[in-house]
């Protein structure tokens, strides 16, 4: 198992991504389901805590190399003695052995660890997370060091809600309510889900809580036109299309056409009718400059750092840049001008990114309020009394703005945007 885990250590450090590196280990040994998890676990909690494994390395005097991080590992994260640590890696050479000795019943936090090696971020990313979370920082970045939990949207094509729990309690997968989406359900643990006939048969879909309340926003009705730009795989389609009760139409488009294709079998699983899909150029694109004011609401779920999704792939944590997120807000920007000429007048435009940072966030929504004056800022308290929900809005601002400590979802951020005046 060491030498699985090991390789993949290295797969990751080269720039692969954790997810597939890991899918890749699984498909070519089958390992029993618990030495997958333990896999996983111990691979995922490395590269979630990377930044205090190797100040404690650095700390004992080792090099943060693949074979020192693992031990490190099991000594601080999964709290191994020495005969733990010799079962798993029994023929340690000599340097590797002295760190083992020293870390063993250590434990991870230490007092004069710096605020980021606490927090497990690279240090360009505190300064934006301190603007965002302030004192709630070590709090939120804690969370996000954890494990995300397992989150379903029920279908509601197919069924209800109380279906879907009865349903996938037929194969052993006990779900209930998720607080805050009125068609989400929760799960303990990883049951297979896609074993179950619930999934099968399309009546639920995995979808972590904070991307249905994005589509929940947007508010669109049977009979509207409606079009989601950055569809990707169909994510948020599917579930923009249950709220339309499969009536009216509904556009999927985005630049990278084999991400569409993704969402095919799902659209077919989901009994999903009114999509069309349609890839379009990352620059502009004919079609779409035919379509100005053509729709009653239009998503823009915009490509972003993913800082708020560090609990599913904590490997961005060390592939963003402060170069990356500059070429993103750029990209953002012009996604968002190239969708809001798409909105009819009294249309409604919602932008949504998967990041904490405000500069992709609220910072991105004042610089479009102030570039295109014909669209106001509809208060989310407004947004969701709007479409209904029978719970109260979980926020307190303006904009819908989700974090892991306070909502235990994926850091999210949506923004309600109405077109005011025509269009000149
Ligand atoms: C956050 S992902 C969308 C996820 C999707 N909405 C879902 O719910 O599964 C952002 C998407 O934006 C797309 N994208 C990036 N640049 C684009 C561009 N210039 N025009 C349109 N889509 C673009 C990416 O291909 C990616 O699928």
């Amino acid at each position: 198992m060491a030498a699985v885990v090991l390789d993949a250590l290295i797969a990751i450090e080269a720039g692969r991504a954790a997810d597939k590196v890991l899918k890749a280990a699984f498909d070519k040994r089958k390992w029993p389901p618990p030495a997958r998890a333990r896999i996983a676990k111990l691979v995922l909690g490395l590269v979630r805590h990377r930044r205090q494994i190797d100040w404690w390395l650095d700390h004992v005097g080792s090099r943060p190399a693949p074979l020192a991080r693992l031990v490190a590992a099991l000594a601080l994260l999964d709290g191994l003695d020495k005969p733990g640590i010799n079962k798993h890696l029994p023929d340690l050479p000599a340097p590797e052995k002295r760190a083992a000795e020293k870390l063993i019943q250590r434990s991870l936090d230490h007092p004069d660890q710096p605020a980021a090696v606490q927090a497990n971020l690279p240090d360009w990313l505190m300064k934006p997370f301190a603007r965002r979370f302030g004192t709630s920082l070590a709090a939120e970045a804690a969370a996000l060091c954890g494990e995300a939990g397992l989150d379903m949207r029920v279908n509601t094509i197919k069924g209800t809600r109380d279906a879907a729990i009865a349903a996938l309690a037929e194969d052993g997968i006990i779900a209930w309510p998720t607080p805050l989406s009125p068609v989400g359900l929760r799960v303990d643990g990883r049951p297979p889900i896609a074993r179950s006939r619930a999934w099968r048969e399309g009546l639920v879909e995995v979808q972590d809580e904070a991307s249905q309340l994005a589509a929940l926003v947007l508010g669109a009705k049977p009979g509207e036109r409606v079009l989601d730009f950055c569809a990707g795989a169909g994510g948020k389609t599917l579930a923009i299309a249950a709220g339309m009760a499969n009536k009216g139409r509904l556009m999927a488009t985005d630049s990278d056409a084999r991400r569409l294709d993704e969402a095919v079998p799902r659209l077919r699983r989901g009994d999903v009718h009114n999509v069309t899909r349609r890839a379009i150029g990352a620059e502009g694109d004919a079609w779409l400059g035919r379509q100005k004011g053509g729709f009653d609401r239009v998503l823009v779920d915009a490509p972003c750092t993913g800082t708020g999704t560090f609990r599913r792939n904590p490997d961005a944590k060390w592939r963003t840049s402060p170069e990356e997120l500059a070429h993103l807000v750029q990209l953002q920007a012009r996604l968002l001008d190239r969708a809001a000429a798409l909105v009819k007048p009294g249309g409604r435009l919602v932008y949504a990114t998967c990041s904490v940072l405000i500069e992709e966030d609220e910072d991105q929504v004042d610089a479009f309020l102030a570039r295109h004056p014909d669209f106001r800022a509809v208060p989310i308290a407004q947004a969701w009394r709007e479409v209904g929900s029978a719970r109260p809005v979980p926020v307190d601002g303006s904009h819908l703005v989700l974090t892991p400590a306070r909502h235990s979802t994926d850091g999210f951020f949506a923004a309600v945007l109405e077109r005011t005046a025509p269009l000149t």
